[in-house]
């Protein structure tokens, strides 16, 4: 499958924050765009301020599938000195102090690859890394081990840790590979077992030989020549990069690139360069083992035996994982010389059988071997091998003899067939993880719900699917123009109600901003300030979109010119060289050809055939330039519009955010007078509320005072009652008081019925009631006083305190003395009404008695 390789750009930031920049890139439209408004279109423009973990993300993903796959894959950084080629790979070092979130794409890369092969424990796998360095066109082994194996990823790191002290600094180039090779039946009963390589290439920046090679290699490429006749050769950075360009892995190129005005010349080199390699397209296949496809097992349709068959093998396995453990306990537990000896006798017993069966079981694994083949190690890689290799081996069988020939010729027609069959599923595999691929390359989509790409295969068990799938990092993966968003909405910039709309078009679409922007437009058009802005905004939004498609359109068009350009160099070759070859047949022919003007021994119809082509080949040439002209033409016009689309999507920005900033402004105003207005608000109803606190604590006090004068007055009128009934009692006892006595029984009485009015009077005024109407001295009670007593209330008024204590003191014993008078009129009163009862009944008895002599004195 052809894959083009992949540009990625990296600015380096500028060492100073107020540097001037000479570069810039948009990670919305993938443009990088120098001062002089010349523009790179690559696949990922990465922003200035782009972190690790985002630069890994944003392409990394569809390689780490790839790779699992069992494709190779490759990053190769290019780049001027000190522009962060090295950071971008390794990260700024392995030891504690260096930060997890500066990790660069190697380290990121082992972390995941282990994290997806933990996740698939069906897997087998074996993992090695090299690290090596090319100094002077001479290879320096950094691990000094050549191939090492990492059984986990602690392993690995430590040897990340360990080659980054024992590299060599300097302009050289540093190449990184990890290589898996993998091993699991799928649920069809079919064996997969592949390999692959990933590298990691940090190359040496100008002037450097290996690099100037490289670039041949990229231009000879570029220029259509096919891989097989390139000398990769010529030196070993070439050799080693093979299968980055022109070969068969899937290829990343990053430009690291200086921002600085000083280095742009070096910048644009590095640029062009990046865009040369855009044109390579590389071959990535799957690469299978001989024994890959083989069935372990067939699959449900030929029956449920040969499941059973596999369920056999692995409980054999495990059976057999079982006993030997068993066999280390039983050793152990014998040495322990714990254990009786009927029991030790049962354990020897055990021990032989279980030596007996080893035996058994090697001897048939010994002549499976010799059967089938070695069963350990890893068979042969089968490379993409052509066909035609494969007839040369059943050619020499055919030799031999009749019937080696036709099982041979039957044997080359399964392997063909096979083969076919490979061809036919590696390109389907590689349809369906390119599109992937592209579709995931041409969305920004932020989310990386990763499918594995075994996920595809046919093969796959249901069981690693489900346990595969995940997302990555969600708030890692974001874009550059995403990224700005969320700032923007993180700054409030942007509407709670917009930033919903963000969130819903992050889901949804690929690219938010222009419909965000559109809408929070169209929801300030009612404001008549925004309402100019709406309609310029509009305006260069149509020619935006109208300049947009111009330009896809040119582009279009630019590549069908290319892809004539190339059927025409290559006619032109071909022209060439048949122009070569027929002059030589010429001169060959005829040795005095210089000679023999006349040319009679000339083959005249080789001359007019020479003369056509050369007529030919300068048509194709003129056409040549015309067609280039027209790609220059075409390619200015493009670069002028990206320019402009660049300009018109500033401004667009620009408009909108002014205008976002406008109806902000207009909103907050309001905003702030809504809120002065309801502060004040709340503070008058505050003072309303700290005054009537103040009364309500005032209220309080006075409340609190009240009821401990009416505590106390009960207290008194206690005292004054237990007096009353001591008293009462005497009289009740003795039948009299003395003077003094009866008198203090009136003024408790008295005292304890004043106690008890006054007791009402507070409980009133506690209760909020108006004190009784007697008591207060209300505008109507003055009204119905006589003079007298006006003029007496009057007085009362200007009493003092002690004057009226006093008065009162006075008046309360005159009414004990009025309650006594009232006491000896009342006893008084009794004793008159004792009288006059006793009177009566005499009376009475009288009259009785009167009447009972008076019927005597009749009846006589
Ligand atoms: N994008 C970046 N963010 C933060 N720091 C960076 C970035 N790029 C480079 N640096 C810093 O700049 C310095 C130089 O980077 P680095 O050594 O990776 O450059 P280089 O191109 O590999 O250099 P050389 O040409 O020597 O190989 C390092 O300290 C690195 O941490």
């Amino acid at each position: 499958m052809d894959i083009p390789v992949q540009i990625a750009v990296r600015l380096k930031p500028p060492s100073l924050a107020d540097s001037t920049q000479c570069i810039f890139s948009n990670p919305v439209t993938q443009i990088v765009i120098t001062e002089s408004g010349q523009t790179f279109h690559v696949n990922r423009a990465l922003p200035v301020d782009c972190t690790q973990a985002n630069l890994f993300n944003s392409f990394m993903i569809p390689q780490i599938n790839c790779f699992l796959d069992g494709c190779d894959t490759s990053v190769v950084v290019f780049g001027q000195p000190k522009t962060g080629k090295t950071y971008t790979l390794f990260g700024s070092g392995f030891e504690c102090i260096h930060s997890e979130s500066d990790q660069g794409i190697v380290p990121r890369f082992l972390t995941e690859i282990f994290h997806k092969l933990i996740q698939m424990p069906e897997r087998e796998f074996i993992l090695h890394i090299t690290w090596m360095q090319i100094v002077n066109n001479n290879i320096f082994d950094v691990l000094g081990a050549g191939l090492v194996r990492c059984y986990n990823l602690e392993e690995a790191f430590q040897y990340l840790q360990l080659g980054w002290r024992q590299r060599c600094q300097g302009n050289n180039h540093t190449v990184f590979t990890v290589s898996v090779e993998q091993k699991w039946v799928g649920t069809n009963g079919v064996l997969n077992h592949r390999m692959s390589t990933a590298s990691f290439c940090d190359l040496a920046a100008y002037p450097e030989s290996g690099l100037f090679a490289l670039e041949s290699i990229i231009k000879e490429l570029l220029a259509g020549n096919p891989p097989k006749q390139i000398n990769y050769d010529q030196c070993i950075l070439t050799a080693m990069l093979r299968d980055s360009f022109g070969g068969r892995a899937f290829t990343w190129v990053i430009g690291c690139i200086s921002t600085e005005p000083e280095d742009y010349q070096d910048t644009l080199k590095i640029l062009n360069l990046c865009l040369c390699c855009r044109g390579i397209k590389n071959f990535v296949t799957v690469n299978l083992f001989a024994d890959n496809n083989t069935p372990v097992y067939t699959d449900k349709s030929i029956g449920q035996q040969n499941d059973s068959n596999f369920n056999l093998q692995f409980a054999t396995t495990q059976w057999i994982k079982l006993v030997s453990n068993a066999e280390g306990l039983f050793n152990k537990i014998l040495q322990s010389k714990s254990l009786s000896e009927t029991d030790i006798n049962h354990v020897t017993e055990w021990l032989f059988l279980k030596a007996e069966c080893d035996e058994c079981l090697n001897t048939d694994v010994g002549v499976d071997n010799k059967d089938v083949g070695p069963k350990q190690g890893l068979p042969r890689i089968a490379e993409d091998t052509e066909p035609s290799e494969l007839s040369d081996d059943q050619t020499d069988a055919e030799s031999d003899s009749e019937e080696d020939s036709h099982s041979d010729t039957l044997f080359q027609d399964k392997l063909e067939k096979f083969m076919d069959y490979f061809r036919e599923k590696n390109d389907q595999l590689f349809a369906e993880r390119c599109e992937e691929y592209l579709n995931h390359i041409d969305s920004d989509d932020i989310t990386i719900s990763e499918t594995s790409g075994s996920q595809s295969l046919p093969i796959m068990t249901s069981q690693s699917n489900s346990g595969r799938r995940r997302t990555i990092h969600p708030g890692e993966s974001l874009s550059g123009a995403e990224l700005e968003l969320l700032r923007k909405v993180a700054a409030k910039a942007i509407s709670p109600e917009s930033q919903k709309i963000i969130i819903e078009s992050h889901k949804k679409d690929l690219d938010p901003e222009p419909k965000l922007i559109e809408r929070e437009l169209l929801k300030m058009i009612d404001s008549p300030k925004t309402e100019e802005i709406c309609k310029k905004y509009k305006v260069i939004k149509e020619k935006y979109t109208q300049k947009q498609i111009l330009a896809r359109k040119l582009s279009k068009e630019i590549g069908s010119s290319q892809t004539q350009l190339k059927e025409l160099i290559n006619l032109c070759i071909a022209k060439e060289r048949l122009i070569d070859d027929l002059s030589k047949t010429v001169s060959n022919q005829n040795k005095n050809y210089l000679d023999r003007i006349d040319g009679n021994l000339i083959d005249q119809d080789t001359l007019k055939e020479i003369r056509r082509h050369e007529t030919n080949l300068k048509t194709y040439k003129k056409q040549i330039d015309q067609i280039k002209k027209q790609i220059k033409k075409d390619e200015k016009r493009k670069n002028t519009l990206d320019v402009e689309l660049v300009k018109d999507k500033l401004k667009l920005d620009e408009i909108s955010e002014t205008s976002i900033s406008n109806d902000l402004k207009d909103r907050k105003t309001h905003s702030l007078k809504h809120f002065t207005h309801r502060i004040t608000q709340l503070d008058s109803i505050l003072k309303e509320k700290t005054n009537d606190l103040e009364n309500l604590q005032l209220s309080k006090e006075k409340e609190l005072m009240l009821r401990k004068e009416i505590k106390n007055l009960r207290k008194t009128r206690e005292c004054l009652h237990e007096q009353r009934c001591s008293l009462g009692h005497k009289r009740k006892i003795y039948k009299s008081l003395s003077d003094s006595e009866e008198r203090k029984l009136l003024e408790c009485e008295e005292a304890i019925e004043a106690i008890d009015t006054a007791i009402e009077y507070k409980n009133n005024l506690i209760c909020g009631k108006s004190p009784s109407a007697s008591l207060s001295d209300t505008h109507d009670n003055r009204e119905s006083r006589t003079r007298g007593e006006q003029m007496l209330m009057a007085r009362l008024d200007k009493l003092s305190h002690d004057e009226m204590k006093t008065l009162l003191y006075r008046y309360f014993q005159k009414v004990v003395d009025l309650r006594g008078a009232c006491a000896a009129l009342e006893a008084g009163v009794a004793a008159a009404a004792d009288e006059a009862a006793a009177w009566r009944a005499r009376a009475a008895a009288a009259w009785r008695h009167a009447q009972r002599l008076r019927p005597n004195n009749h009846g006589r």
